[in-house]
């Protein structure tokens, strides 16, 4: 599934779009910060993002999660500034879901439609399509990405990497500038992990990806590491991942040696 506020700007009154897809940088954060019942998730974060493959790293709830939902709308910001594709974020909200495809860690957070074919065709219809018109566009579209055998097929009974390539093509149908994922691969065996992100590394989509995966980081072109809702570190994987790290093998050590006594 793919997410649209209530009255999304369809094909109709596409006149009225106000985001550049082509905007460099697509994503400005100034002094961004967010409060989410009265608990600080994320905190002064300010940095622009227009890399073609970025990756976010961090322990668990460091606000990697929080972090990327604001790249499409699905949290906003409690303080500071955001702009998505050179607009204020709150002001295109409707807008976001035409220009960024966003990818949940589990696939049945995602889909919500029976059969494989219905849950491609939903995006389409959203830009516009009819629903014939959208059936067909589906089929050519799984055709072309050599899944026209999952068409018809229940996506309950998919397998985990199934699902997930299906909820990659689900997004990626709408065409959009700007590839989230949050944490895609986690459940898929290393086969499946591999063709999926060999896949989405020859998209010409920006990707945003967060994972725990260092190693699928490695050819990106910029990570950033967020500790405690704030931005520790911004820089390229070989400076990044290795000094995140050590600081894990620091951090286990002193665990270890706390617990010695
Ligand atoms: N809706 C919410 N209400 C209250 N606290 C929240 C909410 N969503 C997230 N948090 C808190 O914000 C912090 C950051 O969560 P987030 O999911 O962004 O972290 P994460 O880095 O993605 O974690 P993980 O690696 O475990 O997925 C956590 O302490 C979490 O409990």
């Amino acid at each position: 599934m793919v997410f649209w506020r209530k009255g999304v700007a369809d094909g109709a009154n596409s006149s009225a779009l106000l985001c550049d897809p082509g905007a460099r940088p697509y994503a400005t954060f100034e002094e961004v910060g967010m409060t989410i019942g009265g608990h600080q998730i994320l905190d002064n974060i300010s940095l622009s993002l227009e890399e073609h493959r970025i990756g976010v790293i961090g322990l668990n709830g460091s606000g990697k999660s929080s972090f990327v939902r604001l790249l499409n709308g699905l949290r906003s910001p409690s303080r500071g500034t955001l702009k998505l594709f050179g607009q204020i974020a709150s002001d295109v909200l409707k807008e976001l879901p035409r220009h960024v495809g966003f990818v949940f860690q589990n696939p049945d957070h995602q889909a919500i439609f029976p059969t494989v074919e219905e849950e491609i065709a939903f995006g389409l219809t959203q830009l516009g399509a009819d629903k014939r018109e959208s059936r067909d566009q589906a089929r050519r579209f799984l055709d072309t990405h050599g899944c026209l055998h999952l068409a018809g097929k229940p996506i309950a009974e998919l397998s985990e990497g199934q699902k997930q390539l299906v909820c990659i093509l689900a997004v990626l149908v709408m065409k959009p500038s700007l590839l989230v994922l949050d944490e895609p691969l986690t459940s898929l065996d290393a086969l499946a992990s591999r063709r999926i992100r060999h896949m989405l590394l020859s998209l010409p989509q920006k990707i945003v990806m967060v994972s725990h995966h260092l190693d699928h980081l490695e050819s990106f072109d910029r990570i950033l590491w967020l500790e405690d809702g704030t931005l520790r570190m911004d820089g390229t994987p070989s400076q990044v991942l290795p000094a995140y790290q050590a600081d894990i093998d620091r951090k286990f050590e002193a665990v270890q040696e706390a617990e010695a006594f």
